[in-house]
């Protein structure tokens, strides 16, 4: 893959009582090849919605899917079954928090990594096939013990890193993790995503992370998608956004955060709540909790500024400042 393009995603849930529930509202953001992105959001913005209906994961009766994923020139939400079917596990690989149950409990770790490695190489000798995997329980910090126990001998924590060594046995091109490394320690986790980054490069890998840990963004992701109740708020590199955040929501949530740069400040929280996505809002959808807010921001929403390079935010102010 050379690049996954999302454009116009808009995506909405049929809620209780025929209420509409808006959770991803006009998303576009592109990734080259190798690139790792880390999305960012209060729970509830509509994250893992929006990485869910890369792969059709969202459910049909309920979800209603606009827009295009792109991996390469392939539509991912509009292609047939049989092309996303191959592209699935080879090509894009997803980790979720909870995949602790995607593994047998009565087969050996070893024999059922092996049945899936030869799903692909149905003619790789068993030798190659011991190495491979030993090498992918090294990546993820188990012994090549592990080969000959059983999923339920292994504590949460462990099964999840078979998960996460799962994903990586095909090199896959597009790596999605919605909260992978999140019931992991916090060493387990920082030696897993080191791992993680130096595959990518070896291999090309691009990946889009959840996470909520900033700290596991700023170690270990290019860029920065902040979406705020469904909508792009701010995009960029990594750098920019965390040491100069542009949209007073991303100044928000950085400030609540443990300071990752610079000196030691108070943390602070953002006062309110996320609004309620049954309803349709005129203007910026942060406007209630911003204290920059003027009557503009109420009444009409801000468009995507694109800033240096491909820095877009959505924010009145920058606009002004186009204006000037
Ligand atoms: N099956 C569903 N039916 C109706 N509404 C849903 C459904 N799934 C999610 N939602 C709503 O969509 C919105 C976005 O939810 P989503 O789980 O994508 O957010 P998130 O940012 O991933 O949250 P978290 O960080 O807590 O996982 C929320 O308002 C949620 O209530």
């Amino acid at each position: 893959m050379e690049k996954f393009t999302v454009k116009d995603l808009n995506i909405t849930y049929n809620g209780k009582n025929r209420k509409k529930v808006y959770a991803v509202d006009d998303i576009s953001f592109e990734l080259k090849a190798g690139e790792s992105l880390g999305i960012i959001g209060e729970s509830g913005s509509g994250k893992s919605t929006m990485i869910h209906s890369f792969l059709r994961l969202l459910p049909e009766k309920t979800a209603a899917v606009t827009g295009h994923a792109y991996f390469d020139d392939i539509d991912l939400l509009n292609c047939g079954e049989k092309e996303l079917k191959d592209l699935r596990w080879k090509e894009i690989a997803v980790v979720f928090q909870k995949s602790m149950n995607s593994l047998s409990q009565i087969h050996k770790i070893g024999t059922q990594f092996e049945d899936i490695y030869r799903v692909h190489y149905p003619k790789a000798r068993k030798q190659e096939m011991k190495e491979a995997i030993c090498n992918l329980l090294e990546i993820v910090n188990l012994g090549p013990h592990v080969y000959q126990m059983y999923p339920f001998e292994l504590s949460g924590g462990m099964q999840q890193r078979l998960n996460i060594a799962l994903s990586l046995m095909f090199h896959p091109s597009l790596l999605i993790m919605d909260e992978a490394t999140t019931a992991l320690d916090v060493i387990t986790q920082g030696q897993i995503m080191d791992e993680i980054s130096e595959i990518e490069k070896r291999f090309s890998i691009t990946r889009i992370m959840i996470t909520h840990d900033l700290s596991v963004v700023a170690s270990s992701c290019e860029r920065i998608l902040v979406i705020y109740a469904g909508r792009l708020v701010e995009y960029g590199k990594k750098e920019e956004i965390l040491r100069k955040p542009l949209h007073p929501y991303t100044q928000g949530l950085i400030q609540s955060f443990p300071s990752l740069y610079g000196k030691k400040e108070q943390l602070k929280s953002i006062p309110g709540t996320l609004p309620d996505l049954s309803q349709t809002y005129q203007g910026c959808i942060f406007a209630p909790r911003c204290r920059y807010a003027s009557e503009r921001c109420f009444k009409i929403r801000p468009q995507q500024y694109i800033l240096e390079g491909d820095h877009k935010v959505a924010c009145h102010k920058y606009g002004e400042k186009k204006d000037e």
